[in-house]
């Protein structure tokens, strides 16, 4: 039987429609808007798509959205002004400075001067050492991995006890952070990667298999336990001749084709965790904005 597609735009949008909720409620309440500011350094042509998604989706949920595009020549301490002034600005709960950053710029330098209070990204070391400790009440949980954990739950609940989980991908961005809330939802976990020494055999132990290494069609058919869900946290742009010269389209980590004919549940690319990424910075923002308010803190959990 060909696997569940696990809708990440549908369920982004659910996530989504909560904050615009939220965020109303918060203004009747406040006269107060959750502010986003995303800065973008350089002209990197995906990095612009992402930026300009990030934005409107605030807007959408009726936040105070703001975008800082500086030039590539931009230096490191202009832009740590810029943060400054950032973190120091009553209307904004949450700032976003886009990665990578050119060469030339500190980047973990920038990451950690942004204050945590507003670090909606999750990449503040006082955030990755509360995630990391599994306390979570005032922890901002990194987008992706956050996401994908609300994808889980569609499958498995919140309750992962006796699941075995495989993390492909040691990233702090993702697989190390993914893996602390596997762990944190009681499931028992791997976290496998390039060093792995069987990692198709590894991969086999997996209910649920978390792929972000960022290699196109790595995690093959057979290395998949038969009904396994799949979380395909990969997005590569690969040529696509079929589509005309110099064409790209977005594949996973996953070979799709191949895993969908084998996993119980599986997230496509585009259109699985990508979408819940944005949606969850939305969901950190509001929050951010509660805390700041002083008010209790809104949940997320996607129950059906
Ligand atoms: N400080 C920082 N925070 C980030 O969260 C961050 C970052 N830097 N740098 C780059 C990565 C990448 N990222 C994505 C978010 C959404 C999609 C997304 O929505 N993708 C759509 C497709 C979009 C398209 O067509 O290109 C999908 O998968 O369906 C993709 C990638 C956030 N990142």
């Amino acid at each position: 039987m060909p696997a569940t597609v696990i809708d990440g735009k549908l369920q982004s949008e659910r996530v989504a429609e909560r904050v615009k909720t939220l965020a109303s409620e918060l203004n009747l309440q406040t006269g107060k808007k959750p502010g986003l500011a995303v800065v973008l350094v350089g002209d990197d042509a995906a990095s612009q798509v992402y930026v300009g998604a990030k934005t409107r989706k605030a807007a959408e949920c009726g936040f105070h959205s703001v975008q800082h595009t500086l030039p590539s020549d931009t230096t490191e301490d202009q832009l740590a002004e810029l943060v400054d002034q950032l973190n120091a600005d009553p209307t904004i709960h949450g700032i976003l400075v886009q990665l990578p950053l050119p060469d030339g710029i500190n980047a973990p330098r920038i990451i950690q001067s942004i204050s945590a209070e507003k670090d909606v990204d999750g990449f503040h070391f006082l955030n990755v050492g509360m995630v990391g400790v599994g306390e979570f009440a005032n922890a901002f949980v990194p987008c992706t991995p956050a996401g994908a954990m609300l994808l889980i739950e569609q499958i498995h609940g919140r309750d992962l006890s006796g699941l075995n989980a495989v993390v492909v991908g040691r990233s702090n961005i993702v697989g190390k952070p993914m893996a602390n809330l596997l762990i944190a939802h009681n499931a028992t976990v791997t976290v496998a990667h390039s060093r792995t020494k069987d990692l198709p055999g590894t991969v086999r132990q997996a209910d649920i298999v978390v792929a972000a290494v960022g290699r196109p069609h790595l995690v093959k058919g057979d290395w998949l336990k038969p009904g396994a869900t799949v979380i395909d946290v990969g997005i590569n742009r690969v040529p696509a001749p079929d589509k005309g010269e110099n064409k790209f389209r977005l594949v996973g980590d996953v070979d799709y084709a191949e895993a969908a004919q084998v996993a119980g549940a599986i997230t496509p690319v585009p259109g699985g965790v990508g979408p819940m990424t944005i949606s969850l910075l939305m969901a950190n923002t509001l929050v951010s904005a509660y805390r700041e308010a002083g008010l209790p803190k809104p949940s997320f959990s996607l129950d059906k």
